[in-house]
């Protein structure tokens, strides 16, 4: 479905990019781990031809990435990316139709409209069809974007949906439907790359998990494989013990709490440790401050 090879990406001489192989086969779910600045984001725009490598190839359905035109990829592959504020009152279903324009020069056919209705049920959000999308929360509006990225390749199996950071404006609740929803599709033929934070979400639902180390690829495989203390220290700086699920063989991170230098610290803040502090001390420092 998508095969890197040895793709790099510079930007004003500096390597955002450096030497990233894999194969992505079709029906893989993918979650792409790493620290801030990584290159995840990077990443997700070469795939999904936003920016194109300056070094090396991506093959997407055996075909140069950078052959397709625009109007083959959106009926091949959908994004759900970062920045999707709206600044138009459009209507929650307008906004998910938005979706099927690659699909129709005119008028919306009975197969859009059908898409469109099929996406905002899966996603929970038939009630809010006629809401104005500006007067919806953050987390509803993420999922109007998610209704609209799957609208665009609901009815084309063996699509591509790329999604960056899709569950960082979700409740628990939605965080588990928008991946269970993408598990779902894949077992159908779909195939779907995550920029994802929440290393648990990706040990659940990811089959596979690549972890991006200063523009490297550091670690590529099953969540099992990829989710050890040893390699989440080496990516990500942080302590943690790592569990394995007896239901699921999957891995459950648990993070160690992080210990200041407290005399560093404490030098720095404009209280006194309030351990060393009585009720009148602290009262006194805030009459203070304030
Ligand atoms: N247009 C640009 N010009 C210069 N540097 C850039 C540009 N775009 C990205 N970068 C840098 O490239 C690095 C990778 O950025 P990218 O957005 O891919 O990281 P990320 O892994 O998605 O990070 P985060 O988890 O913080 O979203 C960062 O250090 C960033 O500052």
């Amino acid at each position: 479905m998508l095969t890197l090879h040895s793709v790099g990406y510079s930007i004003q001489n500096r390597a955002l990019l450096k030497d990233i192989s894999f194969h992505l086969g079709q029906g893989e779910m993918m979650a792409v781990l790493g620290a801030n600045g990584a290159g995840k984001s990077t990443l997700l725009r070469l795939l999904s031809a936003e920016r194109s490598p300056s070094r090396g190839v991506i093959h997407f359905r055996r075909k140069d990435l950078a052959a397709y035109s625009h109007r083959e990829l959106a009926s091949l592959r959908a994004v759900l990316s970062q920045q999707n504020a709206l600044s138009m009152p459009f209507q929650v279903e307008e906004v998910v139709m938005m979706g099927r324009y690659p699909h129709f020069s005119h008028r919306p056919g009975r197969k859009d409209a059908v898409a469109v209705a099929e996406t905002m049920e899966v996603c929970g959000l038939s009630h809010l069809a006629d809401r104005n999308v500006l007067t919806l929360s953050g987390g509803e509006q993420q999922r109007v974007q998610f209704a609209r990225a799957l609208a665009q390749i609901w009815d084309r199996p063996q699509s591509l949906i790329l999604m960056d950071e899709p569950v960082a404006a979700l409740d628990p609740e939605y965080q588990q439907q928008l991946l269970a929803i993408t598990k779902a599709l894949c077992s159908h033929g779909f195939t779907s790359v995550a920029v994802l934070h929440e290393i648990n979400l990706a040990a659940q639902y990811a089959d596979r998990i690549l972890m991006l180390k200063n523009g490297r690829k550091w670690h590529d495989g099953t969540p099992a494989e990829v989710l050890t203390p040893s390699h989440i220290y080496t990516v990500f700086n942080a302590e943690t013990e790592v569990f394995i699920n007896p239901k699921t063989l999957r891995p459950y991170v648990m993070q160690k709490e992080v210990k200041l230098d407290a005399s560093r610290f404490n030098s720095l803040l404009p209280l006194k440790p309030a351990a060393s502090l009585t009720f009148s001390d602290r009262s006194e420092q805030y009459q203070n401050i304030s």
